[in-house]
């Protein structure tokens, strides 16, 4: 049965970012938000049908305005459905404890080298079963609806065998095929080097380029993929063959950059034409010229800098500098268990120099590119996806300024009206 078209109406401020669809947003463009007052939105086959002041689609669709659901978002800010490119959603467990050690002074890298951190969830997520982690996964999704994403990319990484990625990536497609929230999947064998290789990492790598890579292209369960490149982990030159293995078989390029030490991520990035480089807390200066010049997104993630006490990325200087930048909350059990995007733009307000309206683009437009769905998610224009969010704040000012809370009033999925007041429909 066809759904109702809806009419949203007399937004306090909607914003569209009209025009953003064919390239991210870089330097000022990203504080070109498209605001509109009074704004309005008709929404009918899943898509955005029309945007405009609430007089201009009423003129439009004046003989079939009784027909359609009406939302009054009167006082509400209206903006895209939020855009997260860099999860870790598919895993088994918790890990609180490594915080209690982190707070009595252990490193990210010293819990992870002696076994525990990736390694812990890991062991947990071989072993449980697909239901178990499809369950305890699908709770997390549930938590990013309600805080107005409507797309996520997860990635794998926590099985660093075939039929252990395999299970998590068919876990995340039974969940894009399940639940409102679409899901872009992400290879990530090489998130760790497991202790079975730790006598020898070539051979892990080998692994990775010769048998996982082909296995999940041939799948079609992942269209990138990525690598921890950090010291430790794996060496620009293994992280290298592992992203030039997947352009070889289909997979876009993505890379875990200088995230605790500089260690040429970002170079790497721009040498390979990685759609994104991520994290980027420890990035060198010519590092950030080569992504600039190369067109590479920032993907930044202050609540893992803040949630393992160090010093963020510096969103502000990368703007500067050319690079579009995206954010995220880098969802894992290990360096950043949330799902709070909203949280994430007021942390790259405080801790990256951003503002309000660049840390808005960085969710939405500037996210979808970096998974590259630029053309269909990520602003309000008539022919994308009816993915809206609206906020119980007048404007984008006052979403940033009230910090903490969760806004959310309204999420509508391709079309479908799936939270209300805060609450999953
Ligand atoms: N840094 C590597 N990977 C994840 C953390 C994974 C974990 O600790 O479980 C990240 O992006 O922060
Ligand atoms: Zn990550």
């Amino acid at each position: 049965m066809k759904n109702r078209p809806i009419w949203i109406r007399h937004a306090s401020q909607m914003v569209t970012l009209a025009g953003s669809s064919a390239a991210p947003l870089a330097g000022k463009r990203m504080s070109e938000l498209g605001l509109l007052e009074n704004g309005s939105l008709w929404l009918e086959d899943g898509l955005i049908q029309m945007v405009g002041t609430t007089d201009e689609v009423a003129a439009v669709y004046q003989e079939r305005l009784g027909e359609a659901e009406v939302i009054d978002a009167a006082g509400k800010l209206v903006t895209p459905g939020l855009v997260d490119p860099h999860t870790h959603l598919v895993y088994a467990g918790s890990r609180e404890h490594e915080f209690a050690m982190r707070l009595n002074g252990a490193t990210y890298m010293e819990i992870m080298n002696s076994g525990g951190g990736i390694h812990a969830t890991t062991r947990a997520t071989r072993e449980a079963s697909h239901e178990t982690l499809f369950k305890e996964s699908l709770q997390r999704l549930d938590q990013f609806l309600l805080h107005g994403v409507t797309t996520v990319e997860a990635k794998s990484g926590y099985g660093l065998t075939l039929e252990a990625e395999l299970k998590q990536l068919e876990v995340a497609k039974a969940l894009h095929e399940h639940h409102p929230v679409d899901l872009i999947s992400t290879f990530m064998g090489a998130h760790a080097v497991p202790p079975e290789y730790r006598e020898c990492p070539d051979a892990f790598v080998d692994y990775c380029v010769d048998v996982m890579i082909p296995e999940v292209a041939k799948r079609r369960l992942a269209e990138f993929n990525d690598v921890f490149c950090e010291r430790g982990v794996f060496t620009p030159a293994q992280s290298r063959r592992i992203l030039q293995a997947g352009i070889k078989h289909g997979l876009l390029p993505k890379i875990h950059a200088d995230e605790i030490e500089p260690y040429e991520g970002a170079e790497l990035a721009a040498e390979v034409g990685a759609v994104s480089a991520d994290h980027l807390l420890r990035a060198s200066d010519t590092g950030i010229v080569k992504m600039a010049e190369a067109g590479v997104i920032a993907v930044l993630l202050p609540g893992t800098a803040f949630f393992l006490m160090a010093a963020s990325a510096d969103g502000r200087k990368m703007i500067d500098a050319g690079v579009p930048v995206a954010l995220s909350t880098d969802c894992n059990p290990g360096s950043s268990p949330t799902v709070a995007m909203p949280l994430i733009m007021n942390l790259g307000c405080l801790k990256m120099g951003m503002t309000p309206a660049e840390v808005l683009a960085a969710a939405t437009i500037n996210a979808a590119h970096a998974i590259k769905r630029g053309h269909e998610i990520g602003s309000l224009e008539a022919g994308k996806k009816a993915d809206i969010t609206l906020f119980n704040v007048p404007n984008y000012m006052a979403l940033q300024y009230r910090y903490g809370v969760n806004h959310v009033h309204t999420v509508i999925k391709a079309g479908v009206k799936v939270v209300e007041g805060g609450v999953r429909l």
